[in-house]
């Protein structure tokens, strides 16, 4: 049975065990779990496989960005890993997008969601402008969300911030949320944010929270406490 929660965790940690401890502790009615870049690259498909084992639903978010033929051959090998979410890079552009939703479109059986990465949440206007973009974040996530769409993905990696702004003009995509921190928690790296309960009551459809959740010294108890934020 599908899982109902909208609550995603981030396993971003450099080995199969601690991922798995932190697995352990976690329970599959109540979250999915988001395999990144350095967990992967670590401990491959594998990793994958046993949380799914485990009962996890797997975002696998490694934002696949390369010519059109490299990324949807990567979004093919992801499906057939049986993941439940997997990502692109809307600034790979329309045709590279459009060509992830065509491959997975041949292929039979359960397909991922195919999400597409806007601006990371990381980032802030000047970060913007370091790159040669001089606009707000907000304008460049509905300028990709329009490519997106157009390419017809399920959804878009955004801040929960934009969720209002997203959900007038593009009502039909799924919007997953990193950024989030509970009231009272360290920003990190993170720049455009919102706690669990806002996002959600902006259009959040998905809440990918990683660090308040996994360097806390209960992190069961710090998921439970997400949860009844959520359901309050
Ligand atoms: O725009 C983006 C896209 C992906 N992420 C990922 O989400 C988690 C967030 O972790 P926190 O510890 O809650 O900050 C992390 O795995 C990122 O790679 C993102 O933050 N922003």
């Amino acid at each position: 049975m599908s899982c109902q929660t909208p609550i995603i965790v981030a396993l971003d940690f450099p080995s199969r065990d601690a991922a798995l401890d932190l697995a352990a502790r976690l329970d599959p009615a109540l979250c999915r779990v988001k395999v990144g870049k350095e967990l992967f690259t670590r401990c491959g498909p594998a990793i994958v496989e046993t949380l799914q084992a485990q009962g996890f639903e797997v975002f696998l978010d490694l934002k696949f960005h390369d010519i059109p033929n490299t990324t949807a051959m990567a979004v093919k090998a992801a499906a057939e890993l049986g993941v439940w979410m997997v990502n692109v890079h809307c600034s790979g552009g329309l045709r590279m997008m459009a060509a992830c939703r065509e491959t997975l479109d041949t292929l039979n059986g359960p397909k991922p969601l195919l999400i597409g990465v806007t601006v990371l949440t990381s980032m802030e206007r000047s970060d913007l402008a370091g790159i040669g973009l001089d606009v707000e974040p907000q304008a460049q996530v509905l300028r990709l969300a329009g490519l997106a769409a157009e390419a017809g993905l399920d959804g878009l990696v955004c801040s929960a911030q934009e969720a209002p702004a997203l959900k007038a003009v593009q009502p039909q995509l799924q919007l997953v949320t990193p950024g989030i921190r509970p009231a009272g928690s360290a920003q990190d790296d993170q720049r455009r944010i919102l706690t669990p309960r806002q996002a959600l009551d902006v259009g959040s459809d998905y809440l990918v929270i990683g660090r308040p959740i996994s360097q806390a010294a209960d992190p069961a108890a710090a998921l439970a406490a997400v949860v009844a934020e959520l359901r309050g």
